[in-house]
């Protein structure tokens, strides 16, 4: 991949491009973006900085002391500090920076594939460099919107023309996210879905609560021969390995991570959600995360020029 990094503007906002962000070359040249985009650009509380393995991310912070960072790379949301200076999500010990692998952490996205399928597991969304189309501060909150376009990577994967924009606005105690999907194509496109949210946690306290008569489509033990069943349970727990697709899920779930956080994860036209821990798969981290995804495990399908939207709202009390 060549190494790139440009600064466009329209009217109203200015769009960074950057492609392969760990070359060397790369780093040099962004830092040149980086100040020549300056902080006026950027709506006040929306800064870029410098992350974890030079690739650049975007800050949040809002008045009254809330914080998260949004990696460029899989516009992947990696932390979201509520104003004791908690942060909610995890970011797995072996997630790595290198603008290849995906990020495992934080709240990646598996767009255009949940998964499993054809394509790579979760899609290519998560490991593709979107760029910044606009920030602004809404009711006194700072509001970045990220933008993913198909390209010769994408094609290889899924030959469709679109765009999807990724809206993050940070509160004071919750984080919205609202991804939209449009047909920037001349044929129908589908595509399946999910924002595959790490919360931290402490395992043997956590708690989900709404799911209680969903359909499910467990994937334990064969994550391609799902087994179809009802959700019995008011109080789910995890004492073991658990990776469960849960159908017609309702709009307001309910996690208790542990550690002393309810949690509130509501959604709009999410209609399904996701629950995973990897128990002893991964022994050096399950204890302390479990996975509460939004996604859409059916099709969805879009005509030229159609757009679909969905956001997730993650509230504390
Ligand atoms: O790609 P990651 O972040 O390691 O997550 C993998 C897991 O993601 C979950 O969403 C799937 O339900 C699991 O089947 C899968 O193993």
């Amino acid at each position: 991949m060549a190494s790139s990094v440009s600064i466009s503007s329209s009217s109203s906002f200015k769009t960074l491009t950057l492609s392969n962000p760990n070359s060397p070359r790369h780093r040099r040249r962004f830092g040149i973006a980086y100040a020549s985009l300056g902080q006026k650009t950027l709506a006040p509380g929306v800064k870029i900085s410098e992350g974890n393995g030079g690739l650049p991310k975007v800050d949040l912070s809002s008045p009254n002391g809330s914080e998260a960072e949004i990696y460029l790379f899989g516009a992947c949301v990696t932390s979201w500090k509520v104003p004791n200076g908690k942060d909610l999500l995890f970011v797995r010990p072996d997630a790595v920076f290198n603008g290849k692998k995906p990020i495992s952490g934080g709240i990646p996205h598996c767009f255009p594939q949940f998964g499993p399928g054809p394509m790579q597991q979760h899609g290519f969304a998560r490991n593709m460099n979107w760029s910044i189309a606009d920030s602004e501060v809404s009711e006194g909150d700072p509001v970045v919107t990220l933008e993913l376009k198909d390209d010769s990577y994408s094609r290889s994967m899924w030959d469709f023309s679109f765009q999807a924009l990724y809206k993050v606005t940070l509160h004071s105690k919750s984080l919205s996210t609202t991804l939209t999907v449009t047909n920037t194509d001349k044929k129908q496109l589908s595509f399946s879905t999910a924002l595959h949210t790490y919360f931290r946690a402490s395992i043997t306290g956590v708690s989900v609560k709404g799911l209680k008569g969903c359909k499910t489509l467990n994937k334990d033990p064969d994550p391609s021969n799902p087994l179809e069943g009802t959700e019995e349970r008011d109080v789910i727990t995890f004492p073991g390995f658990v990776d469960c697709v849960y159908l017609d899920a309702p709009n307001q779930l309910h996690l208790d991570n542990g550690l002393g956080d309810a949690i509130t994860i509501q959604n709009t036209n999410w209609s399904d959600a996701v629950l995973w821990n990897p128990y002893l798969s991964m022994e050096s981290c399950y204890k302390d995360f479990v996975c509460v995804e939004n996604a859409k495990i059916g099709k969805v399908l879009l005509e030229p020029e159609q757009t679909w939207i969905a956001e997730q709202r993650i509230a504390t009390s």
